[in-house]
């Protein structure tokens, strides 16, 4: 058994690793941490998600120095599942000490001089750790995930997207020079925990935000080698993310082409399902999978692309880069096999 210790645990994605680990089998918890100040210091985990009472006995702890120095003598890997910045000063600290680091936050995905900077408005200050990192999209980096110490963990958007558009753009399928439209729409579960006025119940409305300006555009277009319009909404739900996908395509390009692309992707990936009808939030709401299914019209295909922001988007996907990262089952802790 390895032992993972959580940084951010009191949060909705360090909550779902929290319940993955717990069920995994072959990794066991080493410590909930929260900040030193956190207002939620020593209380049992379970007193905040009271579904894992009797099963996550475990305090959520403050991450001081005790805490630094009990992961380092006794975790083999840990988990942020904390906001950018904070991931951006505590990655190089395990780092250092050999510890494998996977990462959910942004602080490491896209390397570049001033991406930090327009993007997330801090400077980078470890451009040695963002150039060595690996993008833990599971079904498409796995060598870089085996091999890398530094594992960022993608997007929820990138990865709805990533998923639907990575096998058109590896065969080659994409008009040259045409931007895919991604609008996408996701529960409030991805904005975090943290009590906001936006995100309160009375005031959660279906609506746009982030136009032309959210920092998952470039992150998209980077991994995708391709330039992508994205535009966000916010939906009146708890979590799910559904991304409809326009994609311009070269002329000639055949049915069988497109099946092909996605197949030769996804088959014997048990996590992406290509599905006979369309993806629906409800069907991957609380699960590990991302559904996609698309139709086309002479050069338009339309693709959808379904996941949980909590689970494929973030903490799910942590456990893939995991088992991939220390030669596991890939399913494992997952999906039944
Ligand atoms: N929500 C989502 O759908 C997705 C989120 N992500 C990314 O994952 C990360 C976590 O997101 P999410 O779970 O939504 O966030 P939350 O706001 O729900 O949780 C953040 C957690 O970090 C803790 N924390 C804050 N400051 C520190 C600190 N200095 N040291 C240790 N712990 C700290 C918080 O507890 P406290 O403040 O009490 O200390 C809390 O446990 C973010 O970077 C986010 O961008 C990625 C994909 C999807
Ligand atoms: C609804 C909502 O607010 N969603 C978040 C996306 C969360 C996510 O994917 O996290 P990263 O910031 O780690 O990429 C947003 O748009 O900022």
């Amino acid at each position: 058994m390895l032992k993972a210790a959580i940084i951010g645990a009191s949060g909705y994605t360090g909550a779902e690793l929290a319940g993955l680990i717990h069920a995994h089998p072959n990794l066991t918890l080493a410590g909930l941490y929260v900040s030193e100040g956190s207002l939620d210091a020593h209380k049992p985990f379970a007193s905040l998600y009271p579904r894992w009472r009797g099963v996550i006995d475990a305090p959520v702890l403050p991450l001081d120095d005790d805490a630094l120095s009990r992961i380092y003598a006794d975790a083999d890997l840990v988990l942020l599942a904390t906001a950018h910045e904070v991931s951006h000063d505590l990655a190089p600290g395990f780092l250092a000490k050999g510890l494998p680091v996977f990462d959910l936050s942004g602080a490491f995905r896209v390397p570049g001089d001033d991406f930090y900077q327009r993007f997330y408005g801090f400077t980078h200050q470890f451009g040695d750790w963002l150039s060595k990192a690996a993008y833990g999209l599971a079904e498409w980096n796995q060598d870089a995930i085996k091999q890398a110490q530094l594992i960022a963990v993608p997007g929820c958007y990138p990865t709805a997207s990533l998923t639907a558009l990575k096998p058109l753009q590896t065969a080659g399928l994409m008009a040259a020079g045409r931007k895919p439209i991604i609008s996408a729409v996701s529960g409030v579960t991805g904005a975090g925990r943290k009590a906001s006025l936006a995100t309160s119940f009375c005031e959660v409305s279906f609506k746009p935000y982030g136009v032309l300006n959210h920092r998952h555009q470039p992150e998209i277009s980077h991994h995708l080698s391709n330039q992508v319009v994205f535009q966000p909404h916010l939906g009146n739900f708890n979590r799910g993310i559904l991304a409809t996908i326009y994609v311009e395509l070269n002329d000639d390009v055949t049915d069988e082409q497109i099946a092909s692309a996605y197949h030769s992707a996804y088959d014997g990936q048990k996590i992406v399902r290509i599905t006979d009808q369309w993806p629906q939030i409800n069907d991957v709401a609380g699960t590990p999978f991302c559904d996609l299914h698309w139709a086309r019209d002479g050069n338009q295909l339309i693709v959808v692309s379904a996941i949980d922001n909590l689970l494929k988007g973030a903490a799910s996907q942590a456990i893939q880069c995991i088992n991939i990262h220390q030669g596991f089952s890939p399913l494992a802790g997952l999906v039944q096999e």
